[in-house]
């Protein structure tokens, strides 16, 4: 299996280099050659199947052979064994044709411990079977920080610098990251939104003298890794729910769109998807974009699911990409048009090839609220504010032939004072976690300064170190 870059100008690299590549070098991300394709017979088999043994049969040809099954059969059983959760990832109902898929069960009770357990395994695979060290950098709005702090702390080849929009995370989201004791984790407060951070990140891939000096990987979406590993709940949860004999739809809170583009890989790989839904909170830039086809950035507004904030949605460009027919012309003027103007508008073929596929709405704060409300009254079930601003837009969405997946990227223990505005219950972290808000905390704060913080892990990296010589 090979990977292209939507951008069309970087190499095409193997799953390895890919891995720990994170963005391309022409600033672009990388996607499969080809997708990979399962018959229905083939889905019809994996029924019943235990969820490593899914994600094995499902991930293997992304891997194209460079890790040999052993080896990558035991990563994923590890990773998979680290979930609270014997099915890893399972569904309730909570409606007649409504369905919630509980992606929490994992060390930080966030959806992104999913692909993060993963990709930290694979990771260190490689650099050891390398003889390498990496220095790798993400952004975070909340959860992806500490899901990749906990996924690389105390791996002796990584050191891992997280930034996080300061005093903008969730108090036990900021605690997930700042609170961990191991010597290789970086937790970095920006002073600016999670689009500050995303841009320093992306600037330091960008810096080619000083990403291959420090030997800079990434753990965002940007990496195709994360989305690999997401697309394995999809085919999961859809299986349960009679897949592929019956057509299933999902709606899933969005931010990054990171998480329904692995929805879109699941349907190119074979999987009956019918709707794909994309739910935004007050920073509704995707809903306007399906809507008027005009993608177009506006302030980012500080809302109770802190962690879809954002206005600068990377996994989009993949989306282009395919919309377009892998014209990466066509991606390389938008993205310019987004640095130059803040907006781009796309081509009226490709609109209409995202609406074939997707549909979206918006939930606001106090609709979220309504939303935690009305589950938790009518169901007895306690959900996040991220998760509530799907439900929101599913029941809009919903048609009754047809399952409606909901997908809960998150605990509501990990929003507590949202969670209790909306509906009086404040709820608990589990024991493991009982004292994080008690552990003392570890982190600089910088400014929105792309040379202070190159300077910031130059001094900090221990790759940095063996490149110099010093
Ligand atoms: C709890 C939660 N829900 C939803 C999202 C949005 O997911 P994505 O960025 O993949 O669209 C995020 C952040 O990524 C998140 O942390
Ligand atoms: N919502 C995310 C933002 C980063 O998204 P990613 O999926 O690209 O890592 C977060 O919680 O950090």
């Amino acid at each position: 299996m090979r990977y292209v870059s939507t951008r069309g100008s970087a190499p095409d690299l193997g799953f390895r280099d890919v891995l720990l590549a994170g963005l391309a070098r022409d600033g672009g991300l990388y996607v499969p050659a080809e997708w990979p394709k399962f018959s229905e017979a083939e889905i019809r088999a994996m029924r019943g199947l235990a969820y490593p043994e899914l994600a094995l049969r499902l991930l293997t040809p992304f891997v194209g052979g460079e890790i040999d099954e052993a080896t990558f059969a035991r990563i994923v059983r590890e990773a998979y064994a680290t979930f609270r959760h014997e099915a890893v990832c399972p569904i309730v109902q909570t409606g007649p044709n409504e369905f919630v898929l509980e992606l929490f069960h994992g060390p930080t009770l966030a959806f992104k411990d999913v692909a993060m357990q993963l990709l930290a395994r694979l990771m260190d695979h490689v650099l050891a079977e390398r003889g390498e060290r990496a220095t790798i950098a993400g952004a975070t709005s909340g959860d992806t920080g500490g899901a990749a702090i906990d996924a690389f702390a105390g791996r002796d080849r990584t050191d891992i610098f997280i930034l996080f929009p300061h005093g903008k995370v969730s108090p036990v989201q900021q605690r997930q990251m700042t609170t961990s004791t191991a010597a290789n984790v970086h937790a970095i407060a920006v002073e600016g939104n999670f689009d500050d951070c995303q841009d320093l990140v992306k600037g330091m891939f960008n810096h080619h003298a000083f990403r291959d000096r420090v030997r800079l990987s990434g753990v965002n979406s940007i990496n195709w890794a994360r989305i690999m590993a997401q697309i394995v709940y999809y085919f999961s949860s859809a299986l349960s729910l009679g897949a592929p004999d019956r057509a299933v739809s999902f709606t899933v809170p969005t931010g990054n769109f990171g998480d329904i583009f692995a929805a879109y890989a699941a349907k190119r790989m074979g999987l009956p998807i019918d709707r794909l839904v994309i739910a935004t909170n007050d920073n509704d830039i995707l809903a306007r974009t399906l809507a008027t086809g005009t993608y177009e950035t506006r302030g980012v507004m500080e809302t109770t699911s802190p962690s879809m904030d954002i206005q600068v949605s990377s996994n989009f460009e993949r989306l282009l990409f395919e919309a377009h027919g892998r014209d990466a012309d066509s991606v390389v003027r938008a993205t310019q048009g987004l640095r130059q103007s803040g907006s781009f508008e796309i081509d009226k073929p490709a609109l209409e090839a995202i609406r074939t596929e997707f549909d979206a709405g918006r939930s606001s704060m106090a609709e979220t609220a309504d939303t935690i409300r009305d589950v938790l009254a009518k169901s007895g079930y306690l959900i996040d504010p991220h998760t509530a601003t799907a439900v929101k837009v599913a029941r809009e969405k919903a048609d009754p032939t047809t399952p409606m997946v909901v997908l809960s990227t998150a605990h509501p223990a990990k929003f507590p004072t949202a969670v209790e505005a909306a509906c009086g219950v404040s709820p608990a972290l589990p024991v493991w976690l009982g004292d994080l808000m008690e552990r003392p905390e570890k982190f600089a704060v910088l400014p929105s300064d792309p040379k202070m913080l190159e300077d910031h892990l130059s001094r900090l990296s221990r790759a940095d170190r063996e490149s110099s010589g010093s």
